[in-house]
């Protein structure tokens, strides 16, 4: 069975499970590290451009010796006046491609898009919101607003196949 040495951008539980969960469903064997790269974009990413750049800088800086390198970013954008949550996704390969793929987007509420215009990162504003700590790390913004429909890894994981088949298709 073919070896993979992988790498996940970032040491948030719910990204490192994302990942890890669609690998070991994949016909290889992966070594998976999760390691802290530079997204070189705002704590606070506000733009889709930004989130989306966000997780490329982190794929790409992740990438070092492992066959790929995949970056997860949260961030939101304004469209007619309303804030949105968005997820983009890179993975960096050994030969200079780097996969893009989005993930799920859902209006925030005005009280939360406030603080955000405010200049607060959402991490934190979420945990006032809910009054829970850490949603970053386990349901997300996604899980509460969603009613616990749909949580962060879960979401991501969604990413994380865009790419995965992305990346098998350019391997085959
Ligand atoms: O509670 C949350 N639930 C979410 O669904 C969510 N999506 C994004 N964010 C926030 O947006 C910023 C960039 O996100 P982000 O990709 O940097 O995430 P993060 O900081 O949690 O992970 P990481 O930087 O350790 O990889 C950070 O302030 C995150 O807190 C979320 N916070
Ligand atoms: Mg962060």
């Amino acid at each position: 069975m073919k070896k993979i040495r992988a790498a996940i951008a970032s040491k948030n539980p719910a990204k490192i499970n994302a990942v890890s969960n669609v690998l070991k469903n994949m016909e290889w064997t992966v070594d998976l590290s999760a390691i802290d790269a530079d997204s070189e974009v705002s704590a606070q990413p506000f733009s889709q451009q930004e989130t989306r750049q966000g997780a490329v800088n982190r794929a790409k800086n992740a990438l070092g010796e492992y066959d790929f390198a995949i970056g997860l970013e949260g961030g939101v954008y304004e469209m007619e006046g309303i804030l949105f949550l968005c997820n983009w996704g890179a993975l960096a390969t050994q030969d200079g491609h780097i996969f893009t793929a989005a993930g799920a987007q859902i209006p925030l509420p005005e009280e939360i898009a406030d603080g955000l215009r405010n200049g607060t990162e959402l991490g934190p504003i979420m945990d006032e919101y809910a009054n829970e700590s850490g949603i970053r790390q386990h349901k997300g913004a996604i899980g509460i607003l969603t009613n616990g429909l749909v949580n962060r890894g879960e979401m991501f994981g969604h990413v994380v196949k865009l790419l995965m088949g992305q990346y098998q298709r350019h391997s085959d």
